[in-house]
This record gives structure tokens, sequence and C-alpha cells, in this order.
């Protein structure tokens, strides 16, 4: 309707009258931005003044026929709608013999014929048909059967031009067929018809006119689309209104009556009643109706448009308001072959699972499929709309992988994967058992705790396994950004969803395991502590049921995804993020430990990864040995896996120069030793970002199907015919590795007076390290302790402490001993790069300082840890495994711990235990026994 106003607007000769042109910039611009919208040129929109109902017609064409003359034309039927005169119209004429006597008559200076609507057949809807149709229709009406569809009442038409079959007709005045002259092309004699007389002066008659007047001026000021086209397009249209508006006045009754009609979204056969109406009133009163029907639309769509905006503000809806708007001008229902196949895909992802989506999902999805088919497939609310159905449809509402709680399968694959860990395990398996009565996991965060390379995310792999749940895995270290986790608001260019929903996506179940890794990296320091509480949100099972996602825009439930964390230190974890976890620690391997992960894990992966024969290589237990002690002294075994892979690298390429490599690629997991194709421990698919560096914080994710993959056994392998053995063993490690990087760890095979053996635990395991006292001057009053070291302040108050409590030893010990008040003694605790902090090597340094005092060395062998009151009292510490395992990597016999830590130490596997002479105590005077009575 609105289309139609203003093509007939821009097209209209009533209005060009009114447009005194001169020549000055602004008309250039109006006439330019005029021309472009109508495709007219300067001539063609009749610039000069025109009354269609007087011989200056000649003004827009040169003619030599009087109008009057004009009593016999060739009759043009009219589909759409009458031609009201004073307005254009292009057509389209298909048949040749019309197109020809047209041009014939323009040739002969008689450029005229008559345009006659054509009545609708009740078999064919016209208005409804496609243009081909149409042309159908047109094409089949001929002679007498033409005659008798058109209405008697039309329009003399000037031919204004012709190209190819468009014809463009300029409608003057109406005419009255009389009789049929000839049929083809049919040909009729016409009457011009006269308005009827009326009394200017006649006071309805001028009310009614100015009622027209006001009521138009109101439809041209509140059309929408004029306005959106004067904003958006060009300041000369809206001098091109400003004119209509005040030369509306300048129109005689009669004309204005013709123009409010033409203007009008009026049907044909309202416009025909005009067009026949011959009493001027009359006229004026119908089109009254006509232009006050339109101003209501006017105002309804406003108001709906008012409303839209209101409801959803921001340009993204202001977008969605004007693809509306068009939508409903257009009147289309047609929707673009693209378009049909996309909502179809959509429906087809979500129709045979209606019943397992969310009611307020589903609600969600059937608004945006409806938005998706109202908007125009080029705009920008279209992919983001596209974009956001697509999200939501491919989540996997409803499902779910079934679940396996069965306690010895899973205990078979935790031993399949992993060496030891028996704690560990223990403990996973009472949760499965737990899961197994609940019959589900879920409501539980586990959070596995431990220096790297201890295998965290391998258990969380294997849980996965166990339960037969997909893994998904993501890094949070270093996060600052919460629509990492939350997602983006769908308003912002290239919104995407949170890693959540992308893990439900690439997993497709509900209940997939997902280890978010590094949580104790998690981005705390940011002003609002957005991305642990948006971690909160995520892992609580109190919220999770119903976590927003900001790009979804819709709740999920989470509920059924089992949770594991991995976390370096505990201490760093969110408070109210630890609080609802389990913690599990894994607080590093033994020497022992290491060699059979070495020998029944690590080498057989690398080697098998590398497409290396069992017979090909041997390495021997030395070298093993010197790898875990020489090179790779670290809590975890990531570091052992990496020479391990280095050192099968070098033999394979070794194997490749020499050309006795197997016929097969590198990195095929083909073997053919039988022992060695025992599942291990590969549940997934690993990304390479999974085996990155220690400590990255960048995000990373993978996806594993859970599923266990049996190595293939039966591809067929051809085996060269002399297959040189590899043997590596302590002798040449070198070769393959480089020199060692470490060497013992014990930097004194007996320690020297003033020196004694701690034992410290950091986030990457526990390690030995030795306090250092030395002696500096001495002298009256000059009593005092500098330390050094990188201490941390606890540390640093720890070293007063111990000495205040060593000088108030001695003085019971050895009353007239004034070592502490006299010496200035160095207090030192190397490496001094590293950073150190905590109480734990309080009584340490107290027997450090003694020993000094004395002169005295300490037991051999010795290690010690606790913290130490004024009193000195000993207290608790931490990290006892860790500790243990640390003074058994040192060779160290005899350790001294804390009597309160006691049953920490009971709790240790007896291998770790091995060898060690372990002592509890509660009093700093006991450790004095210990480690300078030597008889113990
Ligand atoms: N007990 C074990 N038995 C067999 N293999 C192990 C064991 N512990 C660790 N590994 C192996 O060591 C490698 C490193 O382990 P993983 O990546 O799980 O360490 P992590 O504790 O997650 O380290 P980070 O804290 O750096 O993420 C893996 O290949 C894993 O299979």
């Amino acid at each position: 309707m609105l289309k139609l106003l203003v093509s007939n607007l821009y097209c209209s000769h009533h209005l060009t009258p009114a447009i005194r042109v001169r020549s000055n910039p602004v008309n250039s611009l109006l006439f330019k931005s005029l021309t472009q919208l109508t495709g007219w040129n300067r001539s063609s929109l009749g610039l000069r003044a025109f009354s269609s109902d007087t011989d200056s017609s000649a003004a827009i064409a040169s003619t030599k026929t009087h109008l009057n003359d004009c009593l016999t034309v060739i009759a043009l039927p009219l589909l759409h709608k009458p031609l009201i005169p004073g307005f254009y119209m292009p057509i389209y004429v298909k048949d040749p013999k019309v197109l020809a006597a047209l041009q014939e008559s323009r040739r002969q200076k008689s450029p005229y014929a008559g345009a006659f609507l054509l009545k609708d057949d009740d078999a064919e809807s016209t208005d409804s048909s496609s243009s081909s149709e149409t042309e159908n229709i047109l094409e089949k009406l001929k002679g007498k059967e033409l005659f008798n569809r058109i209405h008697e009442v039309g329009t003399l038409a000037q031919i204004s031009s012709i190209q190819g079959e468009q014809v463009i007709l300029i409608g003057h005045r109406r005419l009255k067929i009389t009789e049929m002259v000839s049929e083809d092309p049919l040909t009729v004699k016409v009457d011009h018809v006269k308005d009827e007389p009326y009394d200017k002066d006649n006071d309805l008659i001028k009310a009614t006119y100015f009622e027209v007047m006001s009521t138009l001026r109101d439809v041209l000021r509140t059309t929408s689309l004029w306005r959106d086209q004067v904003r958006t397009y060009t300041q000369a249209c809206s001098l091109y209104i400003w004119h209509c508006l005040r030369h509306i006045g300048d129109f005689s009754y009669a004309k204005l009556a013709d123009f409010a009609a033409g203007i009008s979204g009026a049907n044909k056969y309202q416009i025909q009643g005009v067009l026949e109406q011959l009493d001027i009133h009359t006229r004026l009163g119908v089109t009254m109706v006509l232009v006050k029907k339109e101003l209501e639309i006017n105002k309804l769509q406003e108001s709906i448009a008012k409303a839209f905006e209101e409801q959803f503000k921001g340009e993204r809806h202001r977008m969605l308001l004007k693809e509306q708007l068009k939508a409903i001008q257009a009147k289309l229902g047609v929707e673009t072959d693209a378009k049909t196949a996309l909502y179809e895909k959509f429906r087809g992802r979500i129709d045979p699972i209606k019943d397992k989506i969310p009611e307020h999902v589903l609600k969600a999805i059937e608004e945006e499929l409806t938005k998706l088919k109202m908007l125009e497939t080029s705009s920008s609310e279209y992919d983001v709309t596209h974009t956001y159905l697509d999200w939501l449809t491919v989540l996997p509402w409803g499902k779910s992988s079934d679940e396996n709680f069965d306690v010895s399968r899973a205990e078979k694959i935790l031993d399949e994967d992993h060496y030891g860990l028996s704690d560990v395990k223990e403990r996973i398996l009472e949760f499965i058992a737990v899961g197994r009565l609940r019959g589900t996991s879920q409501g539980k965060i586990i959070c596995l705790s431990g220096p790297p390379g201890v295998g965290k995310t391998s258990i969380g792999r294997s849980i996965a396994r166990a339960l037969d749940r997909k893994f998904f895995r993501f890094s949070v270290g270093g996060l600052s950004d919460v629509a990492e986790i939350k997602g983006h608001r769908r308003t912002y260019i290239g919104a995407m969803p949170g890693k959540m929903v992308q893990c439900l996506k690439t997993v497709g179940t509900e209940n997939p395991l997902v280890l978010i890794d590094e949580i104790d990296k998690l981005g705390v320091k940011c002003h609002d502590g957005g991305p642990a509480s948006a971690m909160l949100e995520l892992l609580d099972p109190e919220q999770n049921a119903n976590f927003l996602d900001h790009y979804l825009d819709v709740t999920i439930d989470l509920s059924k995804v089992l949770f594991v964390c991995t976390a370096n230190v505990i201490d760093t974890i969110p408070r109210p993020l630890l609080d609802r976890m389990e913690v599990i620690s894994l607080a590093g391997y033994i020497t022992d430990e290491k060699m059979q992960i070495a020998r029944d894990y690590l080498l057989k992966t690398a080697r098998r990864d590398c497409g290396i024969k069992p017979e090909q290589v041997d390495v021997s237990d030395a070298a093993l040995l010197s790898l875990i002690e020489n090179y790779c002294r670290e809590a975890g075994v990531r570091n052992l896996q990496k020479h391990m892979e280095k050192i099968f690298r070098k033999i394979a390429l070794n194997l490749v120069r020499k050309g006795t490599s197997l016929e097969v690629p590198a990195n095929s997991d083909v073997v053919t030793d039988t022992e060695d194709s025992k599942p291990l421990a590969k549940t997934d698919l690993e990304s390479p970002e999974a085996t990155s560096a220690e400590g990255s914080t960048v995000l990373t994710d993978e996806l594993a199907t859970g599923d266990s993959t049996e190595p293939k056994t039966e591809q067929s392998v051809v085996v060269a015919e002399t297959v040189e053995k590899f043997v590596i063993d302590e002798s040449n490690l070198e070769d393959y590795v480089g020199k060692p990087v470490f060497h013992a760890e014990k930097i004194y095979e007996q320690t020297p007076v003033g020196v004694v053996m701690g034992l410290a635990w950091t986030s990457m395991g526990g390690s030995t390290l030795y306090i250092e006292t030395t002696f500096v001057e001495e002298g009256e009053g000059k009593g005092g302790l500098h330390i050094t070291g990188q201490l941390g302040a606890v540390m640093k108050e720890s070293a007063e402490i111990a000495h205040t409590v060593a000088r108030r030893i001695m003085h019971e010990k050895e009353p007239g001993n004034q070592f502490f008040a006299k010496s200035k003694l160095h207090l030192h605790v190397p490496a001094g790069a590293t950073p150190k902090d905590g109480p734990s090597a309080g009584c340490t340094m107290i027997t450090s300082l003694l020993s000094l005092a004395m002169k005295k060395p300490v037991r051999k062998d010795l290690a010690m840890t606790g913290e130490v009151t004024l009193t000195g009292r000993i207290l608790a510490i931490g990290g006892v495994k860790e500790k243990t395992i640390a003074a058994r990597r040192s060779d160290v016999k005899v350790i001294i711990l804390p009597e309160a830590n006691r049953s920490d130490y009971d709790e240790l596997a007896e291998n770790v235990k091995e060898g060690l002479n372990v002592h509890f105590v509660d009093k700093y005077d006991q450790i004095f026994e210990l480690a300078f009575g030597y008889d113990h």
C-alpha cells in the first residue's frame, strides 16, 4: 500500500506544476534525487507548467493532435489500477500488434491511447496473481472478449515513451467507450467525459475540499516510509514533500480529489469509483474517506512501531522493526529458497525433539523462527538470527550418554591408565560407588590438586572413560574476561556463546565430564571478581541448573555435567568455589614410582607414538634412573615424558637414515608387539594443546570421545629384514638427551657446622633446602642476625623467633655462653634467586644457629620441618607427603616432623615411607637431642 503511494507520488504530474523550478543548487539536488528514485529524466518529470486538461501537455511530448480530436483510440487494458488523470503509469505490452500500432501513432504525432481497467473474472484473481500469470491473462484476451472485460470509463493516456515492451502512459482526461471499432488491436470510439458543473462557493464542497487537503497533509507527514526515506536518503526529498504540502492548496477541487485518490493505497475498484464519479462534491467525499483510511493505517503503523521500539530498544531491534515494516509494505509472503531451506533445517532439528526442549527455550526458538521468515536475507539482522538459531537448535537438548557405574570396570580403567595413585583411585571409586547407589553422579565438583605433570588431567580423562561420559577440557588460567565463560551479548558484532555452550555443542550430550584446568590461576583480580563469580555460577550445583549464557539469553541446565577441576595449589582458588569442591591431592612421585611409570607407561607410549617396534629399542633401568635423577628432578613426570619422546625421536631419525625403518608413517600408532598392544590410557583425541608446556595459560580445549580406542593391531606392517637394535643405557644417554641438568641435590656430603637440611613445599611439589648460618663478627653489644635468600615476611619473622629461641636454649644448656649476645650472625637460605616463605623452617633455623653456637655439626642424613613458637613448641605443617617424597629423593634417612602431623604421615603409602627413620616431636628440646645427641 505504502509502496504504491510512493510510486504514485513521485510520478504524479499533479505535483509537478507545484514545483516552481529555479536553477539553484538545492533544486538541482532535488531533481537529481527524484530522477534517481523514479528513473525519470528531467524532461520526463515534466518540469514545466502542466495542466492535464489543456493543450499545454504538448510541453511533455511534441504532439500534433489536439486532445479533443482523440475520439478513436487503441484500448489498453490495465490490470492493477486505473490511470488517474495527472498520473503516469508504466505498463507492459506483450502483443506485437498493439505495440506496433502504438509506435505508429507516435510516429504520426498522435501519441494517445485509451487506458481502461480490466474487470476481474471470477475465476482469476488478478490481485494475487504473479506477473507471469497476469501477462498470460492479457495475452489470452483479445478483440470482443477484451472489449467485454474492460470498464467503460477510462483515461485518455499520452504515450510518453516506448522502450521494448514497456510503455509509459500519462493520464490526461476521462473517457467513456461508446462502441468498438476494430478487434485486433482493440480500437474503440470514445466520448470525452466532463466533470459536472459545481458551485465553487458552496460551503459544503469547500469544507470537504479543506478536510481532504488537511487529511492529505497529515498523511504525507505521518507516512513512516516517507520519513525514513527522507531521513535516510536525501534531504531533497524533504524539500519535495514540502513543496507538495505547500502547493496542495493550488489544486482545483477536481484535481485534489484525483490526486488524493491516486496517492491513496485504496484498491482498484475504489479508485475506479473515483474515476467514474463526475459529481465533484461526491468525488471529494469518496476520496476523503479513502485518505482518512490511509491516515488511520499510518497511525496504526506508527503505534505498532512505537510499541515495538519500546519493547526492543537498541539498534538491532530498530533494524528488525524496519524489516517487519518492509515485510508489511511489500506484503511479501514469498520466501527465498535459501531462507526456506534454512527454516526447514532448523525445523528438522527441533521438531523430532520438541518434547525434550525446555518450554522457555522452545518459545524462544519459535519466536526466532517467525522472525527469520520475515527478515530479508540481505539484512544483517538475518545473519544474527540465523547464527543464533543455529546455536539454539544444535545443542543436545535431552540427549545424554548412558552413565556406567561399574566399579570394577572403572578400577580396571584407572589401573590401565595410571600407575600407583592408589589413594586417588580409591577416592574416585568411592565417588563412582556413591553415583551407583544414588543413580547419578551429579552435584559434585572434584578438584584434583598437585604439582605439574602428576597426572591430574589424565586422571580426569580416565574418570570420563570409566563413567562413559564424553570428555571436554578447557583451561581458565589467566582468564579475566567473563565472556569466555558466559558468552557475549548478541548485540556485539561477532558475538559468541561461552565455553560451556561451545562444549555442549561439541560433545553433543548434556552430561559430559568437563575438565577445567588451572582453576587456581583464574583471574580474580579484575574489579568485579567477574570470572570467579561466573565460575561459581557455572560450577555450583545449586545455580547451574539455570545457567544463563549471555549469548543464548535462555537458561540452560548444566546440572548433569560432571565438573572436574585441576589446580597446582588450592590456596588461590576463590573461597566460595573451594567450599563446593571435593579436593583430591596428588603429591608427586618418588623415584621408584617414576621408574615404574617410565617403564610401563611413558616409554611404551613414546615408542609407539614414534612408530618404533619394541625389538628395535632397549632402554636400560640405569638409563631410566639417570634420566629421573639427573635430568628430570620434578614432582611429576611431564619432563620425563618429554625426555623419552626426545630419545625415541632421535632413534626414529637414525632408523630412517639407515633405511631400516618400518614402512609405516612415523606417527602411526600401529604396533606389532602384542604385549604392547594393550590399551594405554587413551580415552580421547588429544589436541596438541593438551600436552602443552607446564604453566601455560593459553585457553585450550579438547574433545574426547570417552570411548576406549583400542590400538589397531591387524594392519599389516612390512618389517625390514635386518632390524638394528638401539640400546640406551647410562653410558650413551648423553648422546640422546645432552648433558645432565642436575647434579646431586645434596650440596654437602656431611653438613658442616651451622648448616641444616630443611624440607619445603611449593606448588611444584616438595623439595629439600639448606639453612646456612655463619659468624660475621664479635663484639660487645654486636649480637644480631642478618637474613638473606629472598625470604618472605613470615619466614623473616620465623628467623627472628629462631634467633631468640636458640639464644634461650643456649642460655639454658650453657649458661656462660655469650655467643648470641656478642656475635653478629648471617642466616642464608639457598637458592638465592628463588623466593621462599612460610613458617615451617623455624625448627631448622634454630638447629642451624645452635650448631654454629656449639660449633657442632648435626647428624648425617637428617632433615626436618616444623613451625616453632617462642616457647619452643613445634606446630603442624603442610605438605607432609611432598616433603617426605623430597626427602627420599635426596637420600635422607632421618626426618623430624611435628607430632601433630603423625596421622598425615601414617596415611602415606608404605613405599613412600620405605627406608625412612621418622621422629615426631612437639617440643624443640626433642629436636636438640635428635640433632646433636647422635645416639638415635
Ligand atoms: N601415575 C601415572 N601413571 C601413568 N602415567 C602418568 C601418571 N602420572 C602422570 N602420567 C602421565 O604424565 C603425563 C602428564 O600428566 P598430566 O598432563 O595429566 O599432568 P597434570 O597433572 O595435569 O599437569 P598440569 O598441572 O601441568 O596440567 C601424562 O601423559 C600422563 O599420562
